[in-house]
């Protein structure tokens, strides 16, 4: 009766292993079956068929799959086998090459773990199966090679981006710089250095009504017989001195003090929040400075001045006009300072 019972319970569980086997045949591309007293390493039909071998003609041995595993990927293979046997892992899993019948290789998942031990606890079969993630692979291959290529694609839209960035930059730069030379030799008298008439001109008026407010001057100089200096020693010396006239008048002027050249050998100077005495008499040191100075040469050279003071309700043509009658006046003597005469 207890032999019976024993019969039953055998073939029970045989009928259950069969099961199982028959299950895992379902959810993976192949099975193997180790006994390790033996060495024995069983594999199924579907086994040999993902690999393209013949049913059961490879050698039923650990050797077999050994030799089959990628040279690039059999020591992390092996790592992972020694961590689940040194039961730091639940489960023997690896993901390697493995070479199929016509040479090439397949990326196949390799899960398995010990599924009999003996009387004292020691392992002796494992059970695996294998798992064809070839495409699988290949699909995340292809993706990561996407992803690297996009990455690059970024980095040289970014580099791309930056190099013009750094260009418009350097064009803008060149640009304002331009532009401020531009306005710089809009305003300047190109033989002098000096402000031109137009830009005195346009000072002057920007800041007429708040000067009216106060006193202030406007000084014409002219210098005398220059048509002389010219004559003798040609035009270039004669540049050469209208040069020098800023340098000579600068050094007694106030840095609020407009001077410019008024065209030819003629220039103007706004002295605002100037009297009509201190203007004469600042007039009359720039007159001497001139007389007394020696040009390029040993050329020797006067000039004559028309000083007009801005009174409230004046026009600037009006003190302009009063100013070139000073110098008019002024041009009768040569050397001259002529001022207004008080109303
Ligand atoms: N070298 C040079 N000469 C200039 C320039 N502008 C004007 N002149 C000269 O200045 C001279 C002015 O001559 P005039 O108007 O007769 O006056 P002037 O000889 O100074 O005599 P007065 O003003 O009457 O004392 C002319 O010979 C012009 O050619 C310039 O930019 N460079």
């Amino acid at each position: 009766m207890a032999e019976d019972n024993g019969e039953q319970e055998l073939e029970r569980l045989r009928s259950l292993e069969k099961t199982l086997l028959l299950a895992l045949d379902i959810v993976s591309d192949g099975i193997w079956d180790w006994h390790r007293l033996t060495g024995i390493v069983k594999r199924n039909a579907r086994w040999y068929q993902m690999l393209g071998y013949e049913p059961f003609s490879l050698p039923e041995t650990v050797n077999t799959w050994l030799e089959l595993i990628h040279p690039d990927d059999y020591p992390a293979t092996m790592a992972a086998m020694q961590r689940y046997l040194d039961g730091e892992a639940p489960l023997f899993s690896a993901r390697y090459r493995f070479k199929k019948a016509d040479g090439d290789y397949i990326w196949l998942q390799d899960q398995a773990r010990f599924v009999e031990f003996d009387e004292h606890g020691e392992p002796v079969r494992m059970l695996g199966a294998h798992q064809d993630i070839h495409h699988q692979v290949q699909a995340e291959e292809e993706q990561r090679q996407h992803q690297a290529y996009l990455e690059q694609l970024n980095r040289e839209l970014e580099r791309k981006v930056q190099e013009r960035t750094r260009e418009l930059a350097e064009a803008n730069t060149a640009l304002v710089q331009q532009l401020a030379l531009t306005r710089e030799q809009a305003r300047t008298d190109y033989l002098t250095g000096l402000f031109n008439r137009r830009h005195f001109d346009q000072v002057l008026n920007e800041q007429w009504q708040q000067a009216a407010r106060q006193v202030s001057a406007i000084v014409l100089l002219d210098l005398d017989y220059f048509k002389e200096v010219n004559d003798r020693h040609g035009h270039q010396i004669g540049d050469l001195v209208l040069q020098t006239i800023p340098e000579l008048l600068r050094p007694h002027l106030r840095h609020q003090d407009l001077l410019a050249r008024w065209g030819g050998e003629e220039f103007i100077l706004w002295l605002p929040d100037t009297s009509g005495p201190a203007a004469m008499h600042l007039s009359e040191r720039l007159r001497h400075t001139l007389a007394e100075a020696r040009f390029c040469r040993d050329i020797h050279l006067t000039a004559s001045f028309g000083v007009a003071v801005c009174r409230p309700g004046d026009t600037i043509q009006q003190v302009l006009r009063r100013a070139d009658a000073c110098l008019y006046r002024a041009k009768r003597e040569r050397n001259k300072v002529a001022g207004e005469v008080a109303p």
